[in-house]
């Protein structure tokens, strides 16, 4: 995937529509008592299709906010928001984007490949065509297996890749994933990504990624978006430039190129000024 942003918060460029346009996006919450809390101030962010993007920043500094904005589960008080061209309502009409938070929020008492099936049921797709996606996407996540087992019969990395799958259902090309590895122990949450990373490159699908973890952003992104404390602002746009996902083994994780990405979005984090020599090599646009 090519990664070369042509300006900060621009996407690669690309004659289709982008994933994700946000254009001077604001989010004021207000409260009966008067004292509205701003989440969001002059947010302008694009996503390119098949680009994935991280965001990263302080507790309360509004990363849940713009997902659940780009998803349509709420709306921006200031600026406007396009999914693939269309307006984030209509997108969520036509099921544009998959969704993945921290819990899996599987329901319990159906199977791991009936879950997976749930959005193609709620949308009247028939019994044979239900049957031939949810394999091939048991397959995709390496569950094949597990078909038929039951969500309390699984670990819990296992049960976020049926989310992963029941989210990849519709082949949305948008992912909204709000730190979807935030409740795994470390080795299941590095195989996630790595798997994540694999998953992305065969199905094409954009990915807005809101994570704490640094390292998570790093080996997961083409771009990861660096946020201030509240109000919301992007304070960076690092693009991280790691190759191509059969490349990304957990090798990686310890190569020069990586360490000094994980810098660069570490200084950005604790507002040191761009271009401290730690981040030499990483595009600090
Ligand atoms: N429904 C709401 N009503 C009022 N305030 C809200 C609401 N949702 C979020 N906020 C406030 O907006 C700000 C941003 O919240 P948000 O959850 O987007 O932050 P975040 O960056 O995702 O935080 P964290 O990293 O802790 O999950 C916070 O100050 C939060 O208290």
């Amino acid at each position: 995937m090519s990664t070369a942003p042509s300006a900060p918060g621009q996407p690669i460029a690309s004659t289709r529509p982008a994933a994700v346009s946000a254009t001077g996006v604001g989010k004021v919450f207000a409260s009966r008592k008067g004292a509205d809390v701003t989440a969001l101030e002059a947010v302008d962010l694009t996503i390119a299709p098949g680009e994935f993007v991280s965001l990263i920043g302080p507790s309360g500094c509004g990363k849940s906010t713009l997902l659940r904005l780009i998803a349509d589960l709420d709306s921006p008080t200031s600026g406007s928001i396009e999914v693939f061209g269309k307006t984030a309502r209509q997108a969520r009409i036509d099921q544009a984007y998959g969704i993945a938070f921290q819990q899996a929020g599987l329901l319990p008492w159906r199977t791991v490949r009936s879950n997976i099936e749930l959005p193609l049921e709620l949308h009247k797709v028939g019994k044979a065509d239900r049957a031939a996606r949810s394999s091939e996407l048991l397959a995709l996540v390496g569950l094949s297996d597990f078909a038929d087992k039951y969500p309390d019969q699984l670990s819990g990395g296992m049960q976020q890749r049926v989310a992963i799958a029941r989210s990849l259902a519709e082949s949305p090309g948008l992912l909204l994933m709000d730190e979807p590895f935030g409740a795994l122990d470390e080795m299941t949450r590095e195989r996630m990504q790595t798997e994540l990373v694999r998953i992305c490159a065969e199905t094409g699908a954009a990915v807005v990624f809101v994570t704490h973890s640094i390292p998570e952003a790093v080996f997961l992104s083409n771009r990861v978006v660096v946020m201030s404390p509240r109000p919301g602002r992007i304070r960076d746009v690092i693009a991280v430039d790691l190759g191509r996902a059969e490349g990304r083994g957990e090798g990686l994780r310890e190569a020069d190129s990586f360490f000094e990405a994980v810098v660069a979005v570490r200084e950005s984090l604790h507002g040191e000024p761009a271009g401290a020599p730690a981040a030499r090599g990483v595009d600090q646009r």
